[in-house]
Protein backbone atom coordinates (compact mmCIF):
# COMPACT_ATOMS: atom_id res chain seq x y z
CA UNK A 1 0.00 0.00 0.00
CA UNK A 2 1.12 3.50 -1.08
CA UNK A 3 1.65 5.46 2.52
CA UNK A 4 0.69 9.14 1.68
CA UNK A 5 3.22 11.18 0.85
CA UNK A 6 3.39 14.34 3.68
CA UNK A 7 3.40 16.75 0.32
CA UNK A 8 -0.35 15.39 0.22
CA UNK A 9 -1.51 15.52 3.82
CA UNK A 10 -3.37 18.02 5.51
CA UNK A 11 -2.31 16.53 8.90
CA UNK A 12 0.48 14.49 10.49
CA UNK A 13 1.79 12.94 13.11
CA UNK A 14 5.22 12.14 13.15
CA UNK A 15 6.64 9.91 15.14
CA UNK A 16 4.30 11.06 18.03
CA UNK A 17 4.35 9.36 21.68
CA UNK A 18 1.64 10.58 24.11
CA UNK A 19 0.65 9.40 28.00
CA UNK A 20 -2.58 10.39 29.85
CA UNK A 21 -0.97 11.95 33.07
CA UNK A 22 -1.06 9.12 36.14
CA UNK A 23 -1.11 6.19 33.27
CA UNK A 24 1.87 4.40 32.68
CA UNK A 25 0.36 3.12 29.04
CA UNK A 26 1.20 5.18 26.14
CA UNK A 27 -1.80 6.34 24.37
CA UNK A 28 0.09 7.33 21.18
CA UNK A 29 3.46 5.03 20.46
CA UNK A 30 5.52 6.75 17.60
CA UNK A 31 2.80 7.33 15.72
CA UNK A 32 3.07 8.10 12.15
CA UNK A 33 0.07 8.63 10.01
CA UNK A 34 -0.92 11.83 7.34
CA UNK A 35 -4.64 12.17 6.83
CA UNK A 36 -4.85 12.53 3.11
CA UNK A 37 -5.69 16.60 2.21
CA UNK A 38 -9.11 16.81 0.14
CA UNK A 39 -9.91 12.91 0.87
CA UNK A 40 -12.74 11.02 2.89
CA UNK A 41 -10.45 9.03 5.36
CA UNK A 42 -12.20 6.75 7.64
CA UNK A 43 -9.64 5.65 11.26
CA UNK A 44 -10.53 2.18 12.17
CA UNK A 45 -9.30 0.61 15.24
CA UNK A 46 -10.35 -1.33 18.76
CA UNK A 47 -11.21 0.69 21.26
CA UNK A 48 -8.58 2.23 22.86
CA UNK A 49 -6.30 1.98 19.97
CA UNK A 50 -5.64 5.48 20.45
CA UNK A 51 -7.91 7.29 17.58
CA UNK A 52 -9.56 9.78 19.83
CA UNK A 53 -6.33 10.43 21.46
CA UNK A 54 -4.70 11.37 17.54
CA UNK A 55 -8.05 13.78 17.09
CA UNK A 56 -6.93 15.25 20.45
CA UNK A 57 -3.66 16.06 19.31
CA UNK A 58 -4.98 17.66 16.05
CA UNK A 59 -6.35 20.45 17.10
CA UNK A 60 -3.99 20.86 20.49
CA UNK A 61 -5.74 19.83 22.89
CA UNK A 62 -3.19 17.15 23.82
CA UNK A 63 0.70 17.98 22.99
CA UNK A 64 2.55 15.27 21.82
CA UNK A 65 5.49 14.33 24.70
CA UNK A 66 8.18 13.33 21.71
CA UNK A 67 7.46 13.49 17.63
CA UNK A 68 5.27 16.69 16.15
CA UNK A 69 1.74 17.21 14.61
CA UNK A 70 2.15 19.11 11.29
CA UNK A 71 -0.59 21.14 10.18
CA UNK A 72 -0.43 21.97 6.53
CA UNK A 73 3.37 20.56 6.67
CA UNK A 74 3.90 23.54 9.62
CA UNK A 75 4.58 22.15 13.28
CA UNK A 76 1.70 23.05 15.28
CA UNK A 77 1.76 26.17 17.15
CA UNK A 78 0.41 25.75 20.82
CA UNK A 79 0.06 29.46 21.46
CA UNK A 80 -3.12 30.38 22.54
CA UNK A 81 -3.68 32.77 19.69
CA UNK A 82 -2.55 30.26 17.13
CA UNK A 83 -4.78 27.63 18.96
CA UNK A 84 -7.77 29.46 18.97
CA UNK A 85 -7.14 30.03 14.61
CA UNK A 86 -6.16 26.19 14.48
CA UNK A 87 -9.77 25.49 16.15
CA UNK A 88 -11.55 27.12 13.62
CA UNK A 89 -9.60 26.07 10.41
CA UNK A 90 -10.13 22.35 11.98
CA UNK A 91 -13.61 21.17 13.08
CA UNK A 92 -13.76 18.06 15.99
CA UNK A 93 -17.46 16.75 16.07
CA UNK A 94 -16.89 14.59 19.53
CA UNK A 95 -18.73 11.45 19.99
CA UNK A 96 -21.07 12.28 22.40
CA UNK A 97 -22.81 15.30 21.46
CA UNK A 98 -23.56 16.05 25.21
CA UNK A 99 -19.64 16.80 25.72
CA UNK A 100 -19.85 19.84 22.77
CA UNK A 101 -23.65 21.27 22.93
CA UNK A 102 -23.54 24.00 26.35
CA UNK A 103 -26.39 26.33 25.69
CA UNK A 104 -29.70 25.59 25.57
CA UNK A 105 -31.04 25.98 22.06
CA UNK A 106 -29.42 25.18 18.67
CA UNK A 107 -29.18 28.82 17.47
CA UNK A 108 -27.82 29.91 20.79
CA UNK A 109 -25.28 27.07 20.84
CA UNK A 110 -24.21 27.57 16.95
CA UNK A 111 -23.71 31.55 17.32
CA UNK A 112 -21.42 30.95 20.41
CA UNK A 113 -18.97 29.35 18.66
CA UNK A 114 -19.40 32.45 15.90
CA UNK A 115 -19.16 34.65 18.88
CA UNK A 116 -16.34 33.17 19.79
CA UNK A 117 -14.16 33.27 16.77
CA UNK A 118 -14.61 37.18 17.18
CA UNK A 119 -17.10 37.80 14.21
CA UNK A 120 -19.50 40.72 14.07
CA UNK A 121 -23.39 40.40 15.34
CA UNK A 122 -24.77 40.86 11.95
CA UNK A 123 -22.33 38.02 10.69
CA UNK A 124 -23.36 35.68 13.40
CA UNK A 125 -27.18 35.97 12.98
CA UNK A 126 -26.44 35.16 8.95
CA UNK A 127 -24.05 32.53 9.31
CA UNK A 128 -25.84 30.83 12.12
CA UNK A 129 -29.18 30.82 10.22
CA UNK A 130 -27.47 29.77 7.16
CA UNK A 131 -26.23 26.50 8.71
CA UNK A 132 -28.95 25.85 10.51
CA UNK A 133 -30.80 26.01 7.07
CA UNK A 134 -28.21 23.87 5.13
CA UNK A 135 -28.18 21.19 8.10
CA UNK A 136 -31.98 20.89 8.25
CA UNK A 137 -32.11 22.54 11.49
CA UNK A 138 -34.19 25.52 11.14
CA UNK A 139 -37.22 24.32 12.47
CA UNK A 140 -36.13 23.46 15.66
CA UNK A 141 -33.40 26.15 15.87
CA UNK A 142 -34.69 27.40 19.28
CA UNK A 143 -36.28 23.94 20.50
CA UNK A 144 -34.55 23.14 24.16
CA UNK A 145 -31.53 20.75 23.14
CA UNK A 146 -32.40 18.62 26.09
CA UNK A 147 -35.66 17.99 23.98
CA UNK A 148 -34.28 16.51 20.60
CA UNK A 149 -33.17 13.18 19.52
CA UNK A 150 -29.98 11.92 19.51
CA UNK A 151 -29.69 12.07 15.67
CA UNK A 152 -31.02 15.60 16.02
CA UNK A 153 -28.42 16.51 19.04
CA UNK A 154 -25.45 15.63 16.49
CA UNK A 155 -26.56 17.02 13.70
CA UNK A 156 -26.08 20.12 16.06
CA UNK A 157 -23.22 19.65 17.23
CA UNK A 158 -21.88 19.19 13.79
CA UNK A 159 -23.43 22.20 12.82
CA UNK A 160 -21.84 24.59 15.17
CA UNK A 161 -18.47 23.15 13.72
CA UNK A 162 -19.51 23.48 10.34
CA UNK A 163 -20.43 27.51 10.67
CA UNK A 164 -16.93 28.01 11.61
CA UNK A 165 -16.10 26.73 7.96
CA UNK A 166 -13.39 24.09 8.95
CA UNK A 167 -10.62 23.11 6.40
CA UNK A 168 -10.54 19.74 8.09
CA UNK A 169 -13.13 18.27 9.81
CA UNK A 170 -12.71 15.63 12.33
CA UNK A 171 -15.55 13.22 13.49
CA UNK A 172 -15.39 10.67 16.77
CA UNK A 173 -17.53 8.07 15.87
CA UNK A 174 -20.48 9.77 14.14
CA UNK A 175 -22.85 7.32 13.41
CA UNK A 176 -23.00 5.51 16.93
CA UNK A 177 -26.24 4.96 18.21
CA UNK A 178 -27.81 6.28 15.30
CA UNK A 179 -30.69 3.96 13.78
CA UNK A 180 -30.13 3.44 9.83
CA UNK A 181 -32.49 6.64 8.80
CA UNK A 182 -30.10 8.93 11.02
CA UNK A 183 -27.18 7.62 9.93
CA UNK A 184 -28.38 7.77 5.95
CA UNK A 185 -29.04 11.52 6.66
CA UNK A 186 -25.42 12.31 8.51
CA UNK A 187 -23.63 10.43 5.72
CA UNK A 188 -25.18 12.10 2.95
CA UNK A 189 -24.68 15.21 4.83
CA UNK A 190 -20.75 14.17 5.06
CA UNK A 191 -20.89 13.96 1.25
CA UNK A 192 -22.02 17.34 0.69
CA UNK A 193 -19.57 18.58 3.28
CA UNK A 194 -16.80 16.96 1.62
CA UNK A 195 -17.98 18.16 -2.23
CA UNK A 196 -17.97 21.54 -1.03
CA UNK A 197 -14.17 20.59 -0.52
CA UNK A 198 -13.45 20.10 3.30
CA UNK A 199 -11.22 17.42 4.17
CA UNK A 200 -13.36 14.60 6.03
CA UNK A 201 -11.86 12.21 8.69
CA UNK A 202 -13.93 9.69 11.09
CA UNK A 203 -12.98 7.79 13.71
CA UNK A 204 -14.90 4.57 13.39
CA UNK A 205 -15.90 0.83 14.50
CA UNK A 206 -18.37 -0.03 11.72
CA UNK A 207 -16.28 -1.53 9.14
CA UNK A 208 -19.25 -1.21 6.54
CA UNK A 209 -19.22 2.18 6.48
CA UNK A 210 -15.62 2.62 6.59
CA UNK A 211 -15.63 0.26 3.48
CA UNK A 212 -18.73 2.65 1.28
CA UNK A 213 -17.60 5.91 2.28
CA UNK A 214 -13.95 6.47 2.57
CA UNK A 215 -11.86 6.76 0.07
CA UNK A 216 -9.06 6.43 2.10
CA UNK A 217 -8.51 3.75 5.51
CA UNK A 218 -6.16 4.30 8.50
CA UNK A 219 -6.21 1.16 10.76
CA UNK A 220 -4.86 1.69 14.31
CA UNK A 221 -3.94 -0.32 17.07
CA UNK A 222 -2.40 -0.16 20.31
CA UNK A 223 -1.36 3.78 19.40
CA UNK A 224 0.14 3.41 16.44
CA UNK A 225 -0.91 3.33 12.29
CA UNK A 226 -1.10 -0.46 11.20
CA UNK A 227 -2.54 -0.35 8.10
CA UNK A 228 -3.16 2.36 5.17
CA UNK A 229 -4.55 2.41 1.47
CA UNK A 230 -7.52 2.65 -0.26
CA UNK A 231 -10.49 0.84 0.73
CA UNK A 232 -9.69 -2.19 -1.40
CA UNK A 233 -6.69 -2.62 -0.83
CA UNK A 234 -7.17 -2.54 3.32
CA UNK A 235 -9.89 -5.08 3.03
CA UNK A 236 -7.85 -7.31 0.58
CA UNK A 237 -5.73 -8.44 3.56
CA UNK A 238 -8.17 -10.41 5.19
CA UNK A 239 -6.33 -12.01 7.44
CA UNK A 240 -4.27 -8.90 8.80
CA UNK A 241 -7.86 -7.43 8.91
CA UNK A 242 -9.27 -10.44 11.01
CA UNK A 243 -6.18 -10.57 13.27
CA UNK A 244 -6.47 -7.17 14.44
CA UNK A 245 -9.97 -8.49 15.84
CA UNK A 246 -11.85 -5.92 13.44
CA UNK A 247 -14.51 -7.42 10.80
CA UNK A 248 -14.81 -7.90 7.44
CA UNK A 249 -17.42 -5.50 5.61
CA UNK A 250 -20.99 -7.32 4.91
CA UNK A 251 -20.14 -7.02 1.31
CA UNK A 252 -16.92 -8.45 1.09
CA UNK A 253 -18.08 -11.72 3.15
CA UNK A 254 -20.27 -11.76 0.57
CA UNK A 255 -19.09 -11.53 -2.17
CA UNK A 256 -16.07 -13.90 -1.35
CA UNK A 257 -18.57 -16.03 -0.11
CA UNK A 258 -19.47 -16.70 -4.19
CA UNK A 259 -18.21 -19.12 -6.45
CA UNK A 260 -15.08 -17.78 -7.78
CA UNK A 261 -16.43 -17.78 -11.53
CA UNK A 262 -19.03 -14.88 -10.36
CA UNK A 263 -16.35 -13.15 -9.23
CA UNK A 264 -14.93 -10.83 -12.05
CA UNK A 265 -13.63 -7.48 -11.56
CA UNK A 266 -12.68 -5.60 -8.22
CA UNK A 267 -14.62 -6.23 -5.65
CA UNK A 268 -18.40 -4.35 -5.03
CA UNK A 269 -18.41 -1.24 -2.35
CA UNK A 270 -22.28 -0.86 -2.28
CA UNK A 271 -25.15 -3.18 -2.66
CA UNK A 272 -25.82 -1.92 -6.31
CA UNK A 273 -22.57 -2.85 -7.60
CA UNK A 274 -22.24 -5.91 -6.02
CA UNK A 275 -26.16 -6.81 -7.64
CA UNK A 276 -24.49 -5.17 -11.15
CA UNK A 277 -21.59 -7.62 -10.40
CA UNK A 278 -23.09 -11.17 -9.59
CA UNK A 279 -25.99 -10.35 -12.78
CA UNK A 280 -24.27 -12.38 -14.69
CA UNK A 281 -25.82 -15.63 -17.01
CA UNK A 282 -24.76 -18.89 -15.83
CA UNK A 283 -22.82 -21.17 -18.11
N1 LIG B 1 -8.68 10.75 29.83
C1 LIG B 1 -7.96 9.63 29.82
N2 LIG B 1 -7.22 9.29 30.89
C2 LIG B 1 -6.44 8.18 30.92
N3 LIG B 1 -6.35 7.31 29.88
C3 LIG B 1 -7.08 7.60 28.78
C4 LIG B 1 -7.91 8.76 28.69
N4 LIG B 1 -8.50 8.77 27.47
C5 LIG B 1 -8.06 7.68 26.82
N5 LIG B 1 -7.20 6.98 27.60
C6 LIG B 1 -6.48 5.75 27.23
O1 LIG B 1 -5.72 6.03 26.07
C7 LIG B 1 -5.76 4.93 25.16
C8 LIG B 1 -6.30 5.41 23.82
O2 LIG B 1 -7.66 5.79 24.01
P1 LIG B 1 -8.53 6.50 22.89
O3 LIG B 1 -9.78 6.98 23.54
O4 LIG B 1 -7.69 7.50 22.18
O5 LIG B 1 -8.84 5.28 21.91
P2 LIG B 1 -9.97 5.15 20.81
O6 LIG B 1 -9.37 4.36 19.71
O7 LIG B 1 -10.52 6.48 20.47
O8 LIG B 1 -11.07 4.29 21.56
P3 LIG B 1 -12.67 4.28 21.38
O9 LIG B 1 -12.90 3.59 20.09
O10 LIG B 1 -13.15 3.51 22.57
O11 LIG B 1 -13.12 5.72 21.39
C9 LIG B 1 -6.61 3.85 25.84
O12 LIG B 1 -5.75 2.96 26.49
C10 LIG B 1 -7.44 4.64 26.83
O13 LIG B 1 -7.79 3.84 27.93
Amino acid sequence: MNPINSAYSIMEAKGVSFGYPGTDKKALRELNLCLPKGKKTAICGHNGSGKSTFFLHAIGIHRPSSGQMLWRGSALSYRPNDLKTLRQQIGLVFQDPEQQLILNTPYEDVTFGLRNAGMSEPNIRLRAGNTLDAMGLASVADTPIHHLSLGLKKRVALAGVLALEPELLLLDEPTAYLDRASERQLVDELNRIHASGVTVAMATHDMNLAYAWADWILVMEQGQCVMQGTPQQVFEDRDAIVSLGLELPMLLELWYALPEFLREGTPPRSVEHFKQLVKKPIR
